[in-house]
């Protein structure tokens, strides 16, 4: 969609059009990149070049009708009672569609009725549960640049329209891929004049929008009249300009799409990437947090965490997960609480909350104006089922603690429910145009329009049986027909003692047909009743949202503390299910992990049958920075200390975690370069992008930071890879004095902790049998005593051939290796860079101490030649 300015669009339809196309092309001038679905009775149609599009991406038939401007008009069309499927399609593809509806009356209307876009459906600004994934939101996002003194700014403004959630943030430049995977958009806004080059990267749909509208002030302003607040210095966002230019592109864009304001949005969050545990990209999908390597939502460790009975509930673990905070105040009141909801048991509560609707997805769907009847049924259900929810919950928690807090938000005004109740039929019907969705007995007007409609029988058989005591014709019928309404029928028989007041209204063979005032002022009443409840019930449902909008904070809340505490009680579930423990946070720099597991691959074994997990500890501390691990291939290494990573994140979000007991120091970031997954997509080798990959490590991490070094340098000759591997354990243990653990299969590196003082050795045990091996996985001391490559290819079925040879060409080189060659030093301090240590040569101090403007020419000639002299004796003495 783009509508820069708010141009007389008509004026650039060209003559010669129908009067509906004529309206229709100055429609679609304000949308030209959106498709637009102009509504025509019990259709949506499209024309033209989005009839050609559509036909295309949704396989529906293009078809011609009449003329407009000499030409014949192509269109495609969708039927309105299945536009949500085909909305989801086009939404799935990436495509923004304009719903155009008929907005002014047709029976008044001269030419054509009046229409109107009434609101834009984009990948970014979807609140309909039926586009919607039920467990993740879609994020609108903006990122703006500012470059000032040569340094790169981007601001961040995101919006949750589903959620209400509004955050702002800022960054540096190489920080931008980290917040981009972070916020995971769905439709991304840039400024079409500088878009970011980071974005070619977002799986996310990307929407240009002029660069006018990345304003600060315009930005401060909405934020402002957006959470009614005279400035953001309560968010501390004053001082975020940037920021604020992308909240103003963000909000004008999804106020736009709606078509109206925003009411529901009333929180708004500030992210400093300091205050946040940092998870760059590579972490999030080597550490599979929410997708497999594979794109695939399970197994992950969010699929396994999240046993949440709630979207909301899924939707907030999931932010948990990916958004830890450094500052660890947030997590010990969710332990807190998670300790509290084990102690008092946490199924019944479990249980109570599957009858718990959306309420964060229908409030704001309520603000939108766009919720339907069985969601306003599915809130009135939870709100009538909240007093017993409460009564499950702990009786007397922690006052200032975290299950106090959301208990307090789950007693909304009893009077929130007694409207609904009192407004809403029991089981309204899907579709407010169905009629069917106001109670009976709210309004008196309608139960009387119900009344007639449905009382019609009774009626006209009362009628039937007075007339014919008045006429006294026996046979006489009451009747309805399509084509004339309501009639009384004698026979040809009786027709004398019609009465008077009777008016012939058809002819028949053996009877006449006839109406009475009193027939007639029924039939009027009853025709119209119909149409008249229908109308009657749409206003009474407006009347019933304009009713609600004063409850959209209440509800907002409400959301919130039932997200929280689904979340909260699925963390509860797995504690006791997977028998978990606390995780202890202390000041004291360590990672101190006893009987660890990996959590995903444990429930696996489980699930497969596959042998008991075997845990194992990890135990870091000021004096113990690195540990390197050797061991053969399948012994557990990666599962080792991807384990130590989840158990690290997992106490960070606030959950119990898979150890027998787990005490933490301050982290701040949990770096990865694990695997050597391709970059096909940006032409990088996997050597390119494990060395980009280490780069970015080594410039980032702190001594507050854990980092998993999986094989760094195999993409390489080994002698390259040994030599880089030795050099970047150094720089990490020396310089970064980084949390390490570093798997490795070069056996030169274990010699590294004799030089290394806070680096040990470990490795995972494997047994031989026979001349097979036996993987322990168990974590023991020391460097591995070999390798067992070749076992292990036996193992996966490699021709016993190759096996036979591969083995005699190891031992060969392992004899020729004990043979004494000269060993590499590869831990010899560095060279120093020569600038900096070379002391000055004799031809320089010479040089030095000339002064060329106190020479004659022939002094200067002498000079020249003592200088020479000085250098040739320098290279004659060189060894
Ligand atoms: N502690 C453990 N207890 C039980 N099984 C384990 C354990 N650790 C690993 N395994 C099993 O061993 C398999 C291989 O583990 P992992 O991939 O960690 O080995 P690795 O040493 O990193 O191998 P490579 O060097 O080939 O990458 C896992 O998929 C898992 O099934």
């Amino acid at each position: 969609m783009d509508r820069d300015s708010p141009r007389a669009a008509a004026a650039a339809v060209p003559a010669g059009h129908t009067p509906m196309m004529a309206q229709y092309l100055a429609i679609k001038a304000d949308f030209p990149d959106t498709l637009v679905f102009y509504r025509m009775g019990d259709f949506y149609e499209l024309f033209y070049e989005d009839a050609r599009r559509a036909n295309q991406l949704l396989d529906i038939t293009l078809t011609t009708r009449g003329q407009s401007a000499g030409e014949p008009v192509v269109m495609a069309g969708v039927p309105v009672h299945s536009v949500e499927a085909y909305l989801a399609r086009l939404i799935r593809l990436g495509e923004s569609v304009a719903i155009c509806e008929q907005v002014g009356d047709v029976a008044t209307a001269k030419g054509p009725v009046e229409r109107k876009v009434v609101r834009v459906v984009t990948p970014g600004t979807l609140t309909d549960a039926e586009l919607l994934a039920e467990k993740s939101d879609a994020r609108l996002l903006a990122v703006t640049t500012r470059r000032q003194r040569g340094q790169v700014t981007h601001g961040l403004a995101w919006l949750g329209l589903a959620s209400g959630e509004l955050g702002l943030g800022e960054c540096a430049e190489a920080e931008l891929p980290g917040w981009l995977a972070r916020l995971d958009a769905a439709e991304v806004l840039v400024d079409r004049d500088d878009v970011p080059a980071a974005l070619g990267e977002v799986r996310a749909a990307v929407t240009h929008r002029p660069a006018w509208q990345f304003d600060a002030a315009l930005g401060l302003r909405k934020l402002c009249a957006q959470l009614e607040v005279a400035s953001l210095a309560g968010y501390d966002a004053q001082d975020l300009a940037c920021a604020q230019a992308a909240a103003a592109a963000l909000l004008s864009y999804a106020e736009h799409t709606q078509g109206r304001a925003l009411a529901h949005v009333r929180r708004l969050t500030v992210e400093r990437a300091g205050d946040l545990l940092e998870l760059p990209p590579s972490t999030h999908r080597n550490l599979e947090l929410t997708r497999t390597l594979r794109g695939e939502e399970a197994p992950t460790l969010l699929s396994l965490i999240d046993t949440c009975r709630t979207g909301m509930g899924s939707r907030a673990l999931r932010l948990w997960l990916t958004r830890p905070q450094r500052e660890r105040h947030e997590a010990l009141r969710r332990l807190d609480a998670i300790e509290a909801l084990l102690a008092h048991g946490v199924e019944p509560l479990r249980e109570a909350l599957r009858r718990v609707s959306d309420v964060e997805r229908i409030t704001a769907r309520l603000a939108l104006r766009q919720v339907r009847p069985r969601e306003l049924a599915g809130l009135r259900a939870t709100l009538e089922t909240l007093p017993a929810l409460h009564a499950l919950l702990p009786a007397d928690p922690a006052p200032a603690g975290l299950l106090a807090q959301l208990a307090a938000a789950l007693s909304p005004p009893p009077a929130l429910a007694a409207q609904l109740r009192a407004t809403l039929a029991e089981e309204p019907a899907a579709l407010l145009r169905d009629g069917g969705v106001i109670a009976a007995g709210c309004d008196a007007e309608l139960d009387e329009l119900r009344g007639i409609a449905q009382n019609c029988d009774a009626f006209l058989l009362e009628l039937e049986g007075r007339e014919r005591a008045r006429t006294g014709i026996a046979n006489l019928r009451v009747q309805f027909n399509k084509v004339h309404g309501f009639y009384i029928e004698v026979t040809q028989g009786q027709l004398a003692k019609v009465p008077d007041d009777y008016r012939r209204r058809q002819t028949l063979k053996n009877a006449e047909r006839y109406i009475t005032p009193e027939l007639k002022a029924f039939e009027d009443k009853a025709l119209s009743a119909q149409e008249r409840a229908l109308a009657r019930e749409k206003g009474l449902w407006e009347q019933l949202l304009d009713a609600l909008q004063p409850a959209l904070g209440t509800l907002g809340a409400l959301a919130q503390a039932l997200a929280g505490l689904d979340a909260l009680a699925a963390l509860a579930e797995r504690a006791a299910t997977l028998g978990w423990t606390r995780p202890q946070f202390v000041r004291e720099p360590c990672i101190d992990i006893q009987g660890g597991r990996h959590p995903v691959v444990e429930a696996r074994l489980l699930e497969t049958g596959g042998g008991a997990f075997i845990a194992n500890d990890c135990r870091l501390d000021a004096q113990r920075r690195m540990l390197l691990i050797t061991g053969p291939n399948m012994g557990g290494k990666s599962t080792y200390m991807r384990q130590v990573a989840l158990t690290v994140l997992l106490a960070a979000m606030g959950s119990f975690v898979p150890a027998r007991s787990c005490r933490l120091g301050p982290v701040d970031a949990i770096h990865t370069r694990i695997g050597a997954a391709d970059d096909l997509a940006n032409a990088q080798s996997t050597f390119m992008l494990e060395m980009t990959e280490a780069a970015a490590i080594l410039h980032r991490a702190t001594e507050h930071s854990l980092v998993l070094m999986d094989e760094i340098g195999r993409g390489t000759s080994t002698f390259d890879g040994l030599a880089l591997a030795g050099a970047i354990a150094s720089h990490l243990h020396e310089r970064n004095r980084a949390w390490t653990l570093f798997a490795t299969h070069y056996f030169e590196l274990t010699e590294l902790p004799l030089r290394l003082e806070r680096a040990v050795n470990v490795h995972v045990s494997a047994a031989e049998s026979g001349s097979g091996i036996v993987f322990l996985h168990e974590i023991q001391p020391g460097p591995a005593s070999r390798s067992y490559g070749v076992q292990v290819a036996r193992l996966a079925g490699m021709p016993a051939g190759v096996v036979r040879q591969a083995r005699a060409a190891l031992e060969s080189l392992e004899a020729r290796q004990r043979a004494g060659e000269a060993q590499i030093d590869l831990f010899a301090a560095p060279p120093a860079p020569a600038a900096e240590a070379a002391e000055p040569s004799p031809a320089e101090a010479a040089l030095a101490a000339l002064d060329p403007d106190a020479l004659s020419p022939r002094e200067a000639l002498e000079a020249l030649y003592r200088l020479k002299n000085l250098t040739s004796a320098r290279e004659r003495s060189a060894p």
